[in-house]
């Protein structure tokens, strides 16, 4: 395939693999995160929010990492949601989301308006996702784990913009991941191109016209690249490829990879040896036709009085308010659905419609830890800590702190504990002890 360029390709293996950081834009600025950040970071010219830090820091165990400030993704694999161009109020659909490192970009482009939806068929991996997503503050979201084939009854032709972040033979990702070179097979490959051109005909019944579909994957086999865009623009005559950006070491799809038609050149494939990233490939497609808008919810409130009296008292006391149109209880579980109006979904299997408010007890509402990381730090009563302070790390811990008489904005009830000003999660203020409401499967 590379001809000429072999050599170059087969050198960029010898060099070390390239590490990057997205930065979560609905919680802080990239301005912002460049003057606060504690490590060396060097910004991805190719996308607006991407840096690469050094192989030596481990931004991971920060807590601006979890107060959700970002996501630790390699570069090349930040490209297609860069690419998909999202804005807030759409209708979005990622296909193949888990573990979250497309769909949290989704998300933070969505700002809260409109709906993503966000599949995988792993049970285990839809968890994952879900966690990211709340980490990443996400609200308007509903989480599924579903076969994609399923998906289509209750979503025809329902979505704006559409990423298929399909399974594939991980070519492009050798140099991260040994295992995957271990793992690879011809046969492997072959199985996996017929998947792809399921997965991107069933997605492709899902868009809406004039809506945008993002193919990508991590490999280099035109099998699962070139060809599954030609198969979709043979079945399909109302899809077109549209151009991607033009960056500096994007290379052009390769026709003669597949049936020779010319369209195939706007499709882009990322190589290590042009670029500081790993393997990817890229097609951006249009089906004809004008959008539709989303419909906003016009739901009853799905809330008692009672219920509803310690809501607004609860948030009331923090100075929020929220629209009730949005809230459901389930089980004693209050979540805020999305703000448009949704199909009617029974029968799917979803991890989270919304976001998760909290818990109805007895004569009380306890807070979720999704809520607290949707929130903003600014403008709520809470307990601000330098991430240098000993007891942010004690509190990731689950250990109870002791707050000196001025260090909170309330006396006395619940808490932000933030990280500077960026909620990480609940405490609970009794005189001057905070009790640790940081839950268990989150803790380090
Ligand atoms: C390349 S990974 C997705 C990575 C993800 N987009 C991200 O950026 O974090 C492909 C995902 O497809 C899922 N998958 C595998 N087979 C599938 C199928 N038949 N239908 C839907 N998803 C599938 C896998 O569980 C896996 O999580």
């Amino acid at each position: 395939m590379l001809g000429e360029e072999y050599e170059a390709f087969q050198k960029s293996y010898e060099e070390e693999r390239q590490y990057g950081l997205r930065v979560n834009t609905r919680k802080i600025s990239c301005e912002e995160f460049e003057s606060i950040c504690p490590f060396p970071i060097k910004k991805i010219p190719w996308v607006p929010n991407g840096y690469f830090y050094p192989s030596e820091v481990r931004p991971s165990l920060h807590p601006y990492y979890r107060a959700g400030l970002y996501y630790l993704q390699e570069p090349s694999a930040m490209t297609p949601a860069a690419c998909l161009p999202v804005t807030p109020g759409e209708a979005v659909l990622d296909l193949c989301a888990a573990p979250g490192g497309k769909a949290t970009e989704l998300a933070t482009k969505l700002a809260g308006q409109g709906i993503l939806v966000a599949n995988d068929i792993s049970a285990s991996r839809a968890r994952a996702l879900l966690r990211n997503l709340e980490l990443f503050g996400a609200s308007n979201i509903f989480v599924t784990n579903e076969i994609p084939e399923k998906m289509t009854r209750y979503f025809p032709e329902f979505f704006h913009k559409i990423l298929l972040d399909a399974p594939c033979s991980g070519e492009g990702m050798f140099r991260k991941d040994d295992s995957l070179a271990a793992d690879w097979s011809v046969e492997k490959s072959e199985n996996l191109s017929k998947l792809q051109k399921e997965l991107i005909l069933t997605a492709s019944k899902m868009l809406m016209p004039g809506g945008l579909l993002l193919y990508s994957t991590c490999t280099f086999a035109p099998a699962e690249d070139e060809e599954i865009i030609s198969f979709l623009l043979n079945q399909r005559n109302d899809m077109h490829l549209v151009s991607l950006p033009d960056y500096p070491g994007f290379s052009s799809g390769v026709p003669e990879w597949a049936d020779q038609n010319p369209e195939l050149a706007k499709c882009v494939r990322i190589w290590p040896h042009k670029m500081n990233g790993e393997g990817h490939f890229l097609a951006l497609l249009k089906k004809e036709g004008e959008p539709n808008s989303l419909v906003p919810i016009k739901k009853k409130p799905q809330i008692d009085k009672g219920s509803r009296k310690l809501l607004e008292t609860f948030f009331q006391d923090l100075g929020l308010s929220w629209d009730f149109q949005r809230v459901e209880v389930r089980n004693d579980k209050v979540y805020l659905l999305p703000p448009v109006e949704q199909a009617n979904l029974r029968g799917i299997h979803f991890l989270r419609n919304g976001l998760y408010l909290g818990d109805l007890k007895k004569n009380r509402f306890e807070p979720s830890q999704p809520l607290a990381l949707a929130l903003k730090g600014k403008s709520i009563p809470s307990l601000r800590l330098s991430p240098e302070d000993d007891r942010l790390h004690k509190y990731l811990r689950g250990e109870t702190l002791i707050v000196a008489p001025g260090e909170t904005q309330k006396s006395k009830g619940w808490q932000l504990v933030c990280a500077d000003e960026y909620p990480l999660g609940w405490g609970k203020l009794v005189g001057q002890t905070l009790k640790n409401k940081y839950p268990a499967g989150w803790r380090l």
